[in-house]
């Protein structure tokens, strides 16, 4: 199995409205976000790509767009949880390319939230 991974990287703002009142995640505060898409398969094309990195420019385009300096609670339909934000990203990238195998989201150095789907039995 051949796997490539390419990394993006947003700034953003978010409050976890969902959490307690106190938990010092509630208010609003922000992060810088990195992003890990993850690709994989078995077979390599014509010239040895899984998929030309630059081919997932249109992935940048649209973190740019709709997440760079955005409050993410008025972007995403779910609560802005770093696991949240990788599932929303691998829809994303699995819709437009198949060889999508997982998203990681980082928000702090310490810590991510990967969405990987349970391999078909
Ligand atoms: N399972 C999750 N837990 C938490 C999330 C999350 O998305 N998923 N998010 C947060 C906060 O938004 C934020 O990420 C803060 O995390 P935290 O680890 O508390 O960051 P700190 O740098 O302040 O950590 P220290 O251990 O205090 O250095 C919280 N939880
Ligand atoms: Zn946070």
């Amino acid at each position: 199995m051949f796997r490539i991974c390419k990394e993006f990287h947003f700034c953003a703002s978010h409050s976890l409205d969902t959490l307690p009142e106190g938990h010092k995640c509630a208010g609003l505060h922000g992060h810088n976000y990195i992003v890990y898409l993850e690709l994989e398969s078995e077979t390599l094309d014509d010239t040895g790509f899984i998929i030309d990195f630059h081919e997932l420019d249109t992935f940048k385009a649209y973190i740019d767009e709709e997440f760079d300096h955005k409050h993410l609670n008025n972007v995403m339909d779910l609560p802005p949880t770093t696991e949240n934000v990788a599932y929303h990203f691998y829809t994303w990238c699995k819709a437009r390319w198949p060889q999508t195998s997982a998203v990681r989201v980082s928000e702090t150095p310490k810590t991510w939230a990967e969405y990987r789907p349970r391999p078909a039995s």
